[in-house]
């Protein structure tokens, strides 16, 4: 028996939609593994009745049958499904873990990013990785055609999640087809200014590079409240903050100290929006931990 700890994702970061990625301290699932003929699932916890059994629409089935590796999986989720933190990610990227190890396949965590991937097409259509890869390697990563790349970032943050479902399926099908080539100017600006923040521990750079001019305004139609929230959010102490994920949460990103401002802040906002929410004050987290 192999057993794992996959922690939330927050992907996007505004400025890099499918290629930015950061792993959070807190929530996170816990998956646990034992060999077996067939493939079968149990699930408990956190939004847990939403979540299907069956190994053919479970991100964690995706992910055993791309490894060759059947088991009995239980999951017990920490992350909220359809949340914007990357909830099936963490259950895909725990499982790929804790296959690996129940099985000896002897993958490095980067190779096991596209095994995980499979569970993001089975559940939003497409294989995207930006929050697979956070949840396998921690800190922040950026995903490209080539591959991955790592680097450890130590940041303060809040996650505000509010008591709104957005699948990420729906929430890809607002974003415009096309971007006029300012937009892409200004975006490719602000993914650098980010990325650059990222390795200076720098705040002040990292919230400056969360603005996008394309994907964001258009998922944001989607949260009730989104302005008046991320506005309470920068008054209160945040550097940047935008739609996590393909939402409903939002990432806050705090100057030192300011934590608990901003998180009474978002939840004070969507309340005057008629949204009861919850905040998790976190850091920038570590990779997915294999426990035995
Ligand atoms: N192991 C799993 N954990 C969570 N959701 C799962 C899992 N397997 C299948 N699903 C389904 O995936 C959908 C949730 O995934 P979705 O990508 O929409 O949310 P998310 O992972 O929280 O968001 P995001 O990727 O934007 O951070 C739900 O329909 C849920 O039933
Ligand atoms: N990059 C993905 C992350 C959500 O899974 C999206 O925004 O649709």
């Amino acid at each position: 028996m192999r057993t794992v700890r996959a922690p939330a994702t927050s992907a996007n970061l505004g400025s890099g939609f499918d290629v930015f990625g950061l792993a959070l301290e807190t929530p996170a699932d816990v998956i646990r593994v034992e060999r077996a003929s067939e493939t079968s699932i149990t699930v408990t916890g956190v939004g847990s009745t939403y979540i299907p059994e069956d190994p053919g629409k479970n991100t964690v089935g995706a992910v055993a049958e791309a490894l060759d590796a059947p088991a009995r999986i239980h999951i017990d989720k920490g992350v909220r499904p359809a949340s914007g933190l990357g909830s099936s990610a963490a259950s895909a990227a725990g499982a790929a873990v804790a296959l690996n190890a129940l099985y000896d396949l002897g993958r490095s965590r980067e190779e096991l990013v596209a095994a995980a991937a499979e569970g993001e097409a089975l559940v939003s259509g497409e294989a995207h990785a930006d929050n697979v890869a956070p949840s396998l390697l921690g800190g922040f990563t950026i995903i490209t055609d080539d591959g991955v790349t790592q680097v450890d970032t130590d940041l303060s943050l809040v996650a505000c999640l509010p008591e709104i479902v957005v699948s990420t399926r729906d929430a890809r099908g607002v974003i415009p087809d096309t971007a006029s080539l300012t937009d892409v100017a200004s975006t490719v600006g602000n993914a650098a200014t980010l990325a650059v923040g990222m390795t200076r521990d720098d705040p002040e750079l990292v919230g400056q590079g969360m603005d996008d001019p394309v994907v964001t305004p258009a998922r944001a139609a989607l949260i009730d409240g989104y302005d008046a929230v991320r506005t309470s959010a920068l008054e209160a102490g945040a550097t940047g903050v935008t739609v996590s994920g393909a939402g409903p949460a939002l990432l806050a990103v705090c100057r030192e100290g300011r934590q608990g401002a901003v998180a009474g802040a978002m939840i004070d906002a969507f309340d005057d929006a008629g949204v009861e929410s919850r905040a998790y004050q976190t850091n920038v987290g570590d990779g997915a931990v294999l426990y035995d």
